[in-house]
């Protein structure tokens, strides 16, 4: 069926200009008739192609194929098939074009003309490579931006916490780097973001990286990026690393005391100079990055240990921060509890009220995984509750007082099958390993001691102690 896209008084408008309206087009445009005699082109066709008019008007397309003008032509295959055909070409001149090609019919429905629509291949694989560029850079912020919907609001009555971001806010201002320390889940994450939002790089990216969770060998490309080809599975097109992507906003490294000795030399030498390397390439690049570290390791030990790299440990401790427990900040403990009800009761409409004594025993509680632990237990707690009351016998058995009264005695960690009938050997054994560990971190005070004592590697302690107080247990 014809339709007409022209008010017809003006049809003899567009065909009396239709060349100029045809060098409008940004793209190339190379017009046969059914027997492929070229009878028009326009002038970016010019531009794309690097062949003139004269070479091409009035020519045969298959001649011109024959001569060499042309590797390749859609004309005698549209004309053939009557369907839309996409095609790479080479040109005399060397210029590679995508031609996309179409017929157009007459009243017998038989091809009439071939109209081809030229696009300059080396321009769209460059496009191409900008957007799998912005692409990657949209998953990593879109990642970013995820972690930072999450409730980011600092909940605190402790005057010892108010000191602090007290502290906080004012080398905020100053685009010093920042060492947050303290034990897991006591809220580092939190306090980077609030440093961020309350410095001049506010509006710019704030980009977390965790890095206990890229694997060793990847470290360098991921924070310094790559060039094409630096390594093998490396994108074709290589890729900007985390200090590119944060540039103007604010880098905050998590976990730092994790970082592998070779790798903390390259990020002391970016700190200093304010530049990176790309993996396989030798060009410096600029970079304009806030630092934030944090740290749950004591991280001057680490360094008498020969585990963290000296000149690195006081360029990083220009302005450090010792985030307190919650054990050591009881008074935030109720309103914590308060704060997280309500976000579940948001989230799974459902309404639980804790008795007294339930609030006394976690007011009791030592909390070896800080806020995190308690946002866990209360998720937990609402989503199990069935009567939409809590008491202290409903607690987890660590957290219930007369339960560790009985621990404190001679009995202390001694397991008692009553507590574990009708679970399985796996469940049982992760629940002792969860109350050891916990325990045992509240006798050592750090994951570095534990795992010393226990002679484990502390990355397994760290993440099977942030598995428990995540409330994964499996
Ligand atoms: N003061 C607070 N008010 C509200 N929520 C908090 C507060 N402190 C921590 N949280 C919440 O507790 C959880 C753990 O906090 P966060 O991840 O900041 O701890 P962390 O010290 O960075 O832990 P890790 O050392 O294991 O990385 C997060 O869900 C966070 O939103």
């Amino acid at each position: 069926m014809r339709m007409n896209y022209i008010i017809p008084e003006y049809r003899h408008l567009i065909v009396s200009n239709l060349c100029s309206v045809l060098n409008t087009s940004i793209d190339g445009l190379y017009v046969t008739d059914r027997h492929g005699m070229t009878i028009a082109i326009n002038r970016t066709y010019e531009q794309l192609s690097g062949l003139k008019a004269k070479d091409v008007l009035g020519k045969n397309i298959k001649d011109l194929v024959d001569d060499g003008t042309f590797d390749t032509a859609l004309n005698p295959d549209i004309v053939t098939s009557g369907k839309s055909m996409t095609r790479v070409q080479v040109t005399s001149k060397g210029r590679r074009v995508l031609l996309v090609g179409h017929p157009i019919f007459d009243y017998d429905e038989d091809v009439e003309l071939v109209v081809t629509f030229v696009r300059d291949v080396t321009v769209m694989s460059r496009f191409q490579s900008q957007i799998n560029h912005q692409r990657d850079m949209i998953e990593k912020f879109s990642s970013n931006i995820q972690k930072l919907s999450v409730q980011k609001q600092i909940i605190t009555e402790s005057p010892l916490m108010q000191k602090l971001l007290g502290v906080l806010d004012r080398v905020a201002s100053t685009d010093a780097t920042v060492l947050l320390l303290g034990e897991t889940g006591v809220g580092k994450d939190v306090l980077a973001h609030r440093i961020h939002e309350r410095s001049d790089r506010a509006n710019k990216p704030f980009f977390k990286v965790d890095c206990t969770s890229i694997p060793e060998n990847l470290i360098e490309s991921e924070l310094f990026g790559y060039v094409a080809g630096a390594f093998s599975g490396a994108s074709s097109k290589g890729k900007a690393g985390f200090f590119e992507i944060a540039d103007k906003g604010t880098l905050f490294l998590d976990e730092i005391g994790e970082l592998p000795l070779p790798m903390q030399g390259r990020l002391l030498r970016a700190l200093q100079d304010g530049e990176i390397v790309r993996v396989g390439s030798t060009q410096p690049r600029a970079v304009d990055v806030r630092i934030i570290a944090a740290t749950n390791r004591d991280l001057e030990q680490e360094v008498v240990a020969g585990n963290f790299r000296s000149d690195l440990f006081y360029r990083l401790r220009v302005a450090v921060v010792h985030v307190p427990a919650l054990r050591e900040r009881q008074e935030d403990i109720l309103p914590l509890i308060q704060f997280f009800l309500e976000r579940f009761y948001q989230k799974y409409k459902k309404t639980i009220r804790l008795f007294p004594t339930a609030e006394e025993a976690l007011l009791q509680y030592a909390w070896p995984g800080n806020v995190r632990e308690l946002e866990n237990l209360i998720h937990s707690l609402v989503v199990t509750s069935l009567e939409g009351v809590i008491r202290e016998e409903d607690l987890p058995p660590a957290m219930q007082c007369a339960k560790r009264k009985l621990d404190n005695s001679a009995v202390g960690l001694q397991a008692n099958y009553a507590n574990f009938e009708g679970k399985s050997l796996k469940e049982i054994m992760a629940e002792l390993e969860k109350d050891v560990l916990l325990e045992a971190l509240k006798v050592h005070g750090s994951i570095a001691k534990v795992a010393k004592v226990m002679n484990v590697n502390r990355t397994t302690i760290f993440r099977k102690i942030r598995k428990y107080t995540d409330g994964e247990v499996s």
